[in-house]
Order: structure tokens, then sequence, then C-alpha cells
């Protein structure tokens, strides 16, 4: 079953001078429930643009998106964020923690904006902080941990309500390597344990490396797609290949640390 299903999607940028910028150009993909997709590609090929029109953060210029079932194009714009909060859950590259909560409060915030009952609210965050090794820093403020544990926080915020697609753009961009294995290893495992279906955006290609599927964007267009086979050290190399291919940022091209 798709989860979420893009045909034909366009967003174009107006500009001050009247000169359109075609960010999207066409794209159709599906994602299938359970899966773990990875979207790549050169500085201004459109990954940032294509995460914000899927995630609904951006509208789309033309085109049609349906998530869960939903045509998204079709809900008006309260309808829409009501969806988005129950069916989306979002990881950012600078995590987005409140500093005015505890880590605890910052997990539950899908839950109490959502209005469940406090009892239940404690019982999820639990099980949810356990499996993500968070559950002895909860009454910590965000400033009083580690980068990766407040990663794993938002982790743990963006899965709390148990919705239909996660979407994470740049989660490993301000970690250290090892903060960002420990990251990749806990979305990996909850995309396989609970068939959390993620959607990526990446420049790094040890991060890439954990998906199933990797598409390519070049020019607002799906310039190439790999998928894993049962090999990630292969994986990590053909993702170095094709990004070679795609040029780009010399920063991509790191040494191998799978
Ligand atoms: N708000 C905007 N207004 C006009 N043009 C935009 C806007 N946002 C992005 N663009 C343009 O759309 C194109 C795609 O940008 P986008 O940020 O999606 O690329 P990206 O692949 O995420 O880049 P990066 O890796 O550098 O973050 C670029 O040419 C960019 O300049």
């Amino acid at each position: 079953m798709s989860v979420l299903e893009a045909t034909n999607i366009s967003k174009v940028y107006g500009s001050k001078r009247g000169i359109e910028q075609k960010a999207i150009d066409h794209i159709s993909l599906s994602i299938e429930k359970g899966e773990f997709v990875g979207v790549m590609g050169p500085s201004g090929s459109g990954k940032t643009t294509l995460l914000n029109v899927l995630s609904t953060i951006d509208r789309l210029s033309a085109g049609s998106l349906m998530i869960n079932g939903t045509e998204i194009t079709k809900l008006s714009k309260d309808k829409l964020a009501k969806f988005r909060r129950r069916e989306m859950g979002f990881i950012f590259q600078d995590f987005n923690l409140l500093d005015t909560l505890t880590i605890g409060e910052n997990i539950m915030l899908p839950l109490t904006l959502d209005g469940w009952k406090v009892n239940e609210m404690e019982a999820k965050l639990a099980q949810v902080s356990k499996q993500l090794g968070i559950d002895t820093i909860l009454p910590n403020r965000s400033f009083e941990v580690s980068g990766g544990q407040m990663q794993r926080a938002a982790i743990a915020r963006a899965i709390i309500h148990e919705p239909a697609i996660i979407f994470a753009d740049e989660p490993t961009g301000n970690l250290d390597s090892k903060s960002s294995k420990q990251v990749m290893e806990a979305l990996a495992t909850l995309n396989n344990q609970k068939e959390a279906t993620t959607l990526m955006v990446t420049h790094d290609p040890f991060a890439a490396s954990f998906c199933e599927r990797i598409l390519f964007i070049k020019d607002g267009k799906i310039f190439n797609q790999l998928d894993k086979g049962d090999n990630r050290q292969t994986f990590f190399q053909d993702i170095l290949n094709v990004q070679s291919m795609l040029g780009g940022d010399t920063d991509d091209f790191q040494t191998v640390r799978v």
C-alpha cells in the first residue's frame, strides 16, 4: 500500500524580477508503507523544496499528492493543519526542541496538542523514550543534553503519535560521526521494528546508507534511483559513485566510516 503518492508534481517560485524558478519539475514518486527512502542531490537541486511540498509545509504549484489515502491539495487550511499534526512526524537538522519545556514535555507535545489523557501520554512517553535510549533525560532541558540525545528526543516526538509518515531534513547535519551513527541506527530500527515510513533528505552518504532506497535529484527532476540490496557497504560505495556523477558538494566525499 502506498503511504505517499505524488503524481506529476511541480513547484515554481516567483521572483521579484518576474523570473520564475522551477524548483521541482514534474516529479512522480510513491512511497510504500514501511519504506525508508532517502533524497540526495547537489546543492540547489530541489531536495528541501521536495521535502517541503511533500510534507505540506509548502503548497504545490501543480500535480496531485495523496498521503494515507487523502488528496492533500483538496484540503482546507484548517483540515490540512490537523492532518499534518496527526499523520506526519518531523525531524529537523537543528532539532527544534523548545528549551522552556523538559525533554519529556517536548516529546509529548503532539499528544498534548491532540488532547490525550495525562496517564496515557506518560505511558506512551515511557515506552518511546526507552526504545530510543533517552528515558533517563526526560526531566532535563534541551541545553543540558548532548546533540545526539536532542535528536533522539526529536525522533521520539516525531513518532510518539504513530504518524503515517516521518519527514527528516538533514537529521545528522549538526551531529558528530558517533551521534550520527546512533541517530541513524535509531531511525533504521524504528523503521524495521515499527514499519515507520520515513523520507529523509541528506547530504551525508553515511546517513543515506541506512535507507532502503535513494532518490537522486538534479535540477528539480529525479535523476537516478538506487536500491540498497543486502550490503550496506556496497550501497555506500554506490551512493558515492552516483554523487560523483552528479557533481556538487565536495564535502559529500567523505572517507568510508560504515
Ligand atoms: N523561497 C524561494 N524563492 C525562490 N527560489 C527558491 C526558494 N527556495 C528555493 N529556491 C530555489 O529553488 C531551487 C531549489 O532549492 P532547494 O533549497 O530546494 O535545493 P536543495 O537541493 O535543498 O539545496 P541545498 O542542498 O543547498 O539545501 C534553488 O535554485 C533555489 O535557489
